[in-house]
């Protein structure tokens, strides 16, 4: 049974991970990151529990939890706080909170308290079991693809797992993570960390992008209270957070060049000095980077640090574009229908033949997110149960005029280059033989586009 949780916290990517990590064993998560969204989400359906910041913008997490109480007695509160005192605590305690934890969170221990607060007891649980067994599968069965180059990926995430299991030393390999935006960096970076050794550890994720340069510094290494003028406590960073699991940094291409050194310093050292702070800290993480960036050449460029570059690229896995893998297409587009249409109370939707055509062809520049996200789309507009081509969000002269499904002669077996012919031969005739318009609806370059044409002699308007 899904329990919902509400997460009232102001540190977006600390709320961010706790959603994420919830969400992961079951739970059905949201966020909100002011105490007067928390009150106002209150108004609707009642979560089971609130996870609760003590410190808030406005109205603080006391008054918070104060008004829950008075609202309703069943719903659990979980408290968190950057600096509990015991006078706090206890005042929590008073008010009716279920319990408190500090900063930094584990995740882990943070999980355990809302599964008491809902009456399943895991507490007893060995401290080295993985993912709870409600999570749903493994992070490595929901990575769907079953094309040559998926085949591939999933086999070296398990051969880098049981790689990770034997080695001696608790030195695991950072992991860079390439490929186009959409592709699925993060679902592998996922399946990486709960495939590995340190599963039953925090996965602790961060998008480099998503914060100024001059905050990224202080949610990365934490502060002492007085560091600087906004910091009226100390603070853990996300780099202690993930002690003893991994931290995974997404489009790490973003990183400025100061921080750059500032990473490869850490990640050689394994010491970690907050910010304002004087001590040293022995941390024991593990780095999974992701990019869409070509970093070998912001390498050349000047923009990226070739230390921390090959720092990063100890083992490096890509992903393939979604046009480069064949009926994954269809697999993700209909277990991305199955799973909308469930959710919108549409049973028995299915693509036509035109539809899975235009799917097989179009290219995809968005990758895995456009298609989930197309298709979604899709599942909540559908009238009938038959979804066509002219139904997909598709440029208009794409979708009515899909490219023709490459069909062997009777009796022969159609190979590889037979079928790419057929491909580009049909996606010329759709251009009118315009070589531009026709490498564009293939996803190609117009100088691929001439190579092959060339290549399989392919002549002209027949
Ligand atoms: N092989 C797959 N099977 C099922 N779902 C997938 C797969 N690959 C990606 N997805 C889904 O597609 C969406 C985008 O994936 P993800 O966020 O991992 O991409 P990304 O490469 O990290 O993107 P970005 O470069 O923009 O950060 C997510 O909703 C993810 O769950």
């Amino acid at each position: 049974m899904t329990h919902a949780i509400l997460i009232i916290e102001d540190e977006r990517v600390l709320a961010k991970n706790i959603k994420t990590y919830l969400e992961r064993h079951g739970h059905a998560a949201v966020v909100v990151h002011s105490g007067e969204e928390g009150l106002a989400r209150l108004d609707g359906a009642l979560p089971d529990v609130v996870v609760l910041d003590f410190h808030l913008p406005g109205v603080d997490g006391l008054e918070v939890l104060a008004r829950i109480r008075a609202r309703s007695a069943s719903v659990k509160v979980i408290m968190i706080t950057g600096d509990a005192t015991v006078k706090v605590a206890v005042q929590a305690m008073k008010l009716g909170a279920f319990d408190y934890l500090s900063k930094p969170v584990v995740l882990r221990e943070l999980r355990l308290l809302v599964d008491r607060a809902l009456g399943l007891d895991r507490s007893r649980e060995p401290a080295s079991t993985g993912p709870a067994p409600e999570a749903g599968g493994s992070e490595l069965d929901k990575l769907a693809g079953e094309s040559a180059p998926m085949l591939a990926l999933k086999d070296a995430i398990r051969r880098l797992a049981e790689a990770e299991r034997l080695v001696l030393d608790n030195d695991l390999p950072t992991v860079l993570i390439i490929g186009e935006t959409g592709t699925g960096k993060e679902c592998v970076a996922r399946a990486v960390h709960f495939e590995g050794a340190r599963k039953a550890r925090p996965f602790i994720e961060i998008n480099c992008a998503s914060i100024p340069p001059q905050m990224l510094e202080a949610e990365l290494f934490g502060h002492e209270r007085g560091a600087f003028t906004d910091a009226r406590e100390r603070k853990y960073g996300l780099i202690e957070a993930a002690d003893g699991g991994t931290l995974f940094l997404d489009e790490i291409g973003e990183l400025d060049l100061p921080m750059q050194a500032k990473l490869l310093k850490v990640l050689e050292e394994k010491k970690l000095r907050r910010l304002g702070g004087l001590q040293e800290h022995r941390i024991d993480f593990r780095v999974i980077a992701a990019t869409n960036q070509d970093l070998a050449l912001r390498v050349r460029e000047g923009k990226f640090r070739s230390d921390l570059y090959y720092r990063l690229k100890m083992v490096q896995l890509e992903l393939p574009p979604l046009r480069e893998r064949g009926d994954d297409v269809l697999l993700l587009a209909r277990g991305f229908l199955a799973m909308h249409a469930s959710r919108y109370r549409k049973p028995g939707l299915f693509f036509t033949p035109c539809a899975q055509r235009a799917l097989r062809g179009w290219h995809w520049p968005g990758n895995v997110r456009e298609l989930r996200n197309m298709l979604e789309q899709i599942a909540l507009m559908a009238r009938e149960e038959a979804i066509a081509a002219r139904d997909l969000a598709l440029p208009s002269s794409f979708a009515h005029h899909p490219p023709a499904a490459p069909a062997a002669p009777p009796g022969h077996e159609m190979n590889l280059e037979g079928m790419e012919r057929q491909y580009l031969v049909a996606a010329l005739g759709q251009a009118r033989w315009n070589v531009t318009q026709a490498a564009r609806s293939l996803g190609l370059s117009r100088d691929a586009m001439r190579y092959r044409i060339e290549k399989y002699s392919i002549k002209g308007e027949p």
